[in-house]
Formats: structure tokens, sequence, C-alpha cells
């Protein structure tokens, strides 16, 4: 059997300690390094095993000294750009987790895919039950032009939209016949009406208790139709991320979003 060996990037945050334990419990995987910017953790507390690794502090050392295969990254949009600049020059696959990359971000990573002859996986959410969200969302876009997304989170996450609201809006905007929404906004207190991203309102709500929560609210004539999807906890991200880390060592380009590797 064919072992890929990854390294993953934001080891120390929610993400990152979850993901470890995933991908550490699949037998044709193999974590060969871990990173973040403040190092220091030995892997085998994450795990509960015996690995002797620790967390360490340079991307750059940990992929000479392991050259990997795949890169995860769960850090930030600016860190994940960097990492993936640092994977791709040496040939290893980066499969970007981190949301937040606006179109300058995520056009230097196509070139960079180009000019180095990488593949690369940006996907904003590995959970199946979101990827059939975004989908069903699509499709009841054809006949329900308006729509809203109301996006809601746990308190510490650091971006707004979340990379899936944002996603699920383009991909709603790119299969809309009729964009009859929204309507002129009259807005007495700043914002009440939330953000517009591709001409979907969105509404980010950010709350402790809160895991990673999606709804998108579409309205017709006397009826409304609302999805909804709800990750309860962290581990709904884990079979998508495998999925992610095998199929991402057949491509030679770069590939956004989950849905086009299923
Ligand atoms: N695609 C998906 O399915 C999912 C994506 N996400 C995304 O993953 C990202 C991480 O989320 P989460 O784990 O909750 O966030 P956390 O803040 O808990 O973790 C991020 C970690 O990355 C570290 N970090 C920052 N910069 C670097 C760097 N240059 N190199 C290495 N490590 C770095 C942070 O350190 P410090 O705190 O010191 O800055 C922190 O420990 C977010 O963008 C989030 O939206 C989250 C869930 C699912
Ligand atoms: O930060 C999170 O937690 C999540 N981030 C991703 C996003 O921004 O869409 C995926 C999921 O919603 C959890």
């Amino acid at each position: 059997m064919k072992i890929t060996k990854v390294v993953l990037t934001g080891a120390n945050g929610q993400m990152g300690q979850a993901m470890l334990k995933v991908l550490d419990n699949e037998s044709d995987i193999e974590v060969v390094g871990a990173v973040d910017v403040n190092g220091g953790m030995p892997l085998n507390k994450v795990l509960g095993n015996d690995n002797p690794l620790k967390v360490e502090v340079s991307l750059a050392e940990v992929l000479a000294n392991t050259q990997p295969d795949v890169l995860v990254d769960f850090t930030n949009a600016r860190a994940a750009v960097e990492n993936a600049s640092e994977a791709l020059k040496r040939g290893v696959r980066p499969v970007i987790g981190s949301t937040g990359l606006n179109t300058e971000q995520v056009s230097l990573l196509h070139s960079l895919c180009e000019e180095n002859r990488c593949g690369a996986l940006v996907a904003p959410n590995f959970a199946l039950g979101a990827i059939l969200m975004m989908r069903f969302a699509v499709e009841c876009s054809k006949y329900f032009p308006d729509c809203e997304i109301v996006e809601l989170h746990h308190d510490k996450k650091i971006d707004a939209p979340s990379g899936t609201a944002a996603a699920t809006a383009r991909m709603i905007s790119e299969s809309r016949t009729a964009a009859n929404s929204p309507v002129e906004h009259r807005e007495k207190t700043l914002g009440v009406r939330g953000g517009e991203i591709f001409g979907v309102p969105v509404h980010s709500i950010r709350l402790p208790g809160l895991v990673a929560h999606q709804e998108v609210i579409f309205g017709g004539e006397g009826e409304t139709l609302t999805i909804r999807h709800d990750s309860l906890n962290r581990s709904s991200f884990g079979a998508g991320l495998v999925l992610a880390v095998r199929k991402v060592l057949n491509l030679d380009r770069m590939v956004i979003g989950l849905e086009n590797l299923l």
C-alpha cells in the first residue's frame, strides 16, 4: 500500500488538533510533521499514542526534512497562501481548508500551481452535508431567484463571511437564470440587511455555543424554502479531508471546492 505523507499547518488550532487525529487514524496516511506559529506541543498529547514528533515552528525546515506528498493547511488566509507557496515550490500538493482568501490570493495560488506544475485543492468546507447544502441551493435558485444566507459560527472564528457562505453565494449567482433579488435595501441601522456577496445578502452570526451552521432561505409567491446544514462538531470535516488528501495526489492544477472531486 502506498503511504501518503502529510504535514499539517495550524496544528495548535481547533481544526488542526481535530484533523491530526483523523489523519493519524488512516492506514494509508502518515502525519510526518506538524507546524504552528508557537510550536511546542508533543504530538503524542494530541494523538494519545507514542508519536515522537512535536509541533514545529518552521514549515520550510519541516518540508525539507520530511519531504511530504501533501500539505494540509488550517491557519488563516494570509498564512495559507504563504504556506502553500513554500509547499508548491517543492512539488508538495496543498489542501487548503483555511478560509477568507480574496480574489488576488486565489489567483496567486493559481499562478503558483501553473509555475510549479503542481496540483492543489482549496476547499472552504469538507463536510459532506455542507457540500450537498450548496448543491441543493444551486438547484433551488433556478426556481426561486430570491434568497438570503444566514451563517452562524463559534465566537472564535476570525473571518466573516464564512468561506462556505461566500462559496454558496458565488455558486447561486453563477446558476441564477433571473436575479430578482435583492430588493432595494432601506437600512435605518447600517448593516442590518447584512452584506451582499455576488448579489446575495449574507448575514453572519458569531456566538459561543455554536460550531458551524448555515441556512439558505428562498422566498417565492406564498411560500419559503429553507435549506439548513449544521456541523455539530469538527469530526464532520474528517471524511471530506481524508478524501481530499487522497484525491489531490492526482491533480496537476488548482481545484476550488471539494464538490469538484466527488
Ligand atoms: N475547510 C473546512 O472544512 C474548514 C475550514 N476552517 C477554517 O480553518 C481555519 C482555521 O480554523 P480554526 O482551527 O478554527 O482556527 P484556530 O485559530 O483555532 O487555528 C489556527 C491556528 O493556525 C495558527 N497559525 C496562524 N498562522 C500560522 C502560520 N503562518 N503557520 C502555522 N500556523 C499558523 C494559529 O496560531 P495563532 O492562534 O497564534 O495565530 C492557530 O493555532 C479558518 O480559516 C477556518 O475558517 C475551519 C473549519 C472547517
Ligand atoms: O471557522 C470555522 O469553524 C469554519 N470555517 C469554514 C468556513 O468559513 O466556511 C467551514 C465551516 O463553516 C467551519
